[in-house]
Order: structure tokens, then C-alpha cells, then sequence
């Protein structure tokens, strides 16, 4: 029987599709949570996809913080499940507090579309266990309110703890502090990041497949768990 992934849905949510197709090349089933239902169907591990959840309205994620469905996430994960926040996912997890810090406005207060090198600075997390630190991959980015900020002593923290998982490389678009581009909780089974790798699985319509890694390796944190 294969791995059960849930892949939520709010209002305006964009690439839960894509989301699920990533899940599916991964080689588990990709099962829909849907924002109103508190109700995670038994899954193994949840994605929160990207998108414009309730419009970006008040600041990104900070509507669908409150959905039904984000009280069982944030409660599975307490637990230890594994979370992925993509994009406005990872607005939504730290909105909803499980990630530390937030993310602003792009310093140059564009919205930006392009594809993106990131490297990779740690595989200590249930996301990552398939790449090797330092690798660099290229994966979309197409955020307006992408740049991490957190306090100096969060930075530190998730800087001395090996948390930054994803840092940009090759330049850095949206003015993130430390060029951050994706972080992890401290047991490594929460990550979020802001570029796209669920759109980045296969080379026919991404720039690359480096993105199918963080869906490889969930597979191997939920088996071994
Ligand atoms: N692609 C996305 O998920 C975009 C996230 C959010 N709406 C932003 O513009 O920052």
C-alpha cells in the first residue's frame, strides 16, 4: 500500500495540482484535505501548497491560519507528522506558528516569477534526506511577499541549529535575511520554503526535476518512522 500524502486546499489556493502530481511521481498517493474539514484522512504527512489563499488578504497565510484543517496540522505535527509548506504554505505555517519568523513584501516590492538556484544546507529533515549539503538545484520562484525576516536571536538560532535548510544562491531576489529561502523546525519534520518544487519534477514542463527530492524523502522519514 503506498504512502498517503494530504495535499490542502483553501480559497485561492494555485498549485495544489501540481502538488499532488509531485506526490504522485514520488510514487504515493496523493490524498485532498480540504480547508473547511478538520480532518486529515489519515494521512502520513501533509503539503500545504502554494497560491493566494483568501486573496492575500490582511498578509499572506494570515486568514488561512484559522481554516478548520490547519488546527489538525498544526496538531499531527506536535506529533512529529511531517509538513511541507510551499510558497503560501510556508506563509501559512508561520502564521500559524510553526515556523518561527514571517515573510514580507519583496524588498523591491515586485511580485517575481523566474527560476531560481538555491543550495541546499541540510538534509537533517524529513524533506531533504535525498540531497547532499552544498547541492545546488533550480526550481521556480513567484512570490510577492517572499523576504524572510525574523528577530536576531530566531536567526541565530535557526543558524545554529542547522535549520536553514534552503539558502539562494547565485543572488538573492527578495532581499530574505541570510538568504534565507526555506527553514526547518527544530525536530527537522516541519519545512517551508518559498520556491517552487513541485514544479520542478520532471523536465518536460520544469526548469529541472530537483524538486522530486523533497517528495523522495518524505517517503523515507514516513517509512522509517
Ligand atoms: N506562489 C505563491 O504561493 C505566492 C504566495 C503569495 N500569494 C505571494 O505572492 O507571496
Amino acid at each position: 500500500m503506498s504512502t498517503r500524502i494530504g495535499v490542502v486546499t483553501f480559497p485561492g489556493t494555485l498549485d495544489d495540482v501540481d502538488a499532488a502530481r509531485a506526490v504522485r511521481l514520488a510514487g504515493a498517493e496523493p490524498v485532498a484535505l480540504w480547508h473547511g474539514d478538520a480532518d486529515l484522512r489519515g494521512v502520513e504527512a501533509v503539503v500545504v501548497p502554494g497560491g493566494f489563499s483568501y486573496g492575500d488578504y490582511l498578509r499572506a497565510g494570515a486568514i488561512a491560519r484559522f481554516a478548520p484543517v490547519m488546527g489538525e496540522v498544526v496538531t499531527a505535527a506536535a506529533g512529529g507528522m511531517p509538513v511541507l509548506g510551499i510558497c503560501n504554505g510556508f506563509q501559512v505555517l508561520c502564521e500559524a506558528g510553526l515556523l518561527p519568523g514571517a515573510l514580507t513584501r519583496n524588498a523591491g516590492l515586485h511580485f517575481l516569477c523566474r527560476d531560481q538556484w538555491l543550495t541546499v544546507e541540510s538534509t537533517a529533515t524529513a524533506w531533504t534526506s535525498r540531497f547532499e549539503v552544498g547541492a545546488e538545484i533550480l526550481v521556480p520562484l513567484k512570490s510577492g511577499e517572499g523576504r524572510y525576516v525574523a528577530s536576531e536571536q530566531t536567526l541565530a538560532e535557526l543558524e545554529g541549529e542547522g535549520r536553514v535548510v534552503f539558502r539562494y544562491t547565485g543572488g538573492n531576489p527578495n532581499g530574505s535575511l541570510h538568504d534565507i529561502a526555506g527553514i526547518a523546525s527544530a525536530n527537522g519534520r516541519v519545512v517551508g520554503l518559498m520556491p517552487h518544487p513541485e514544479h520542478a519534477t520532471e523536465v518536460l514542463t520544469g526548469p529541472t526535476d530537483d524538486g522530486l527530492g523533497l517528495f523522495l524523502s518524505v517517503l523515507d522519514s514516513v517509512l522509517a518512522a
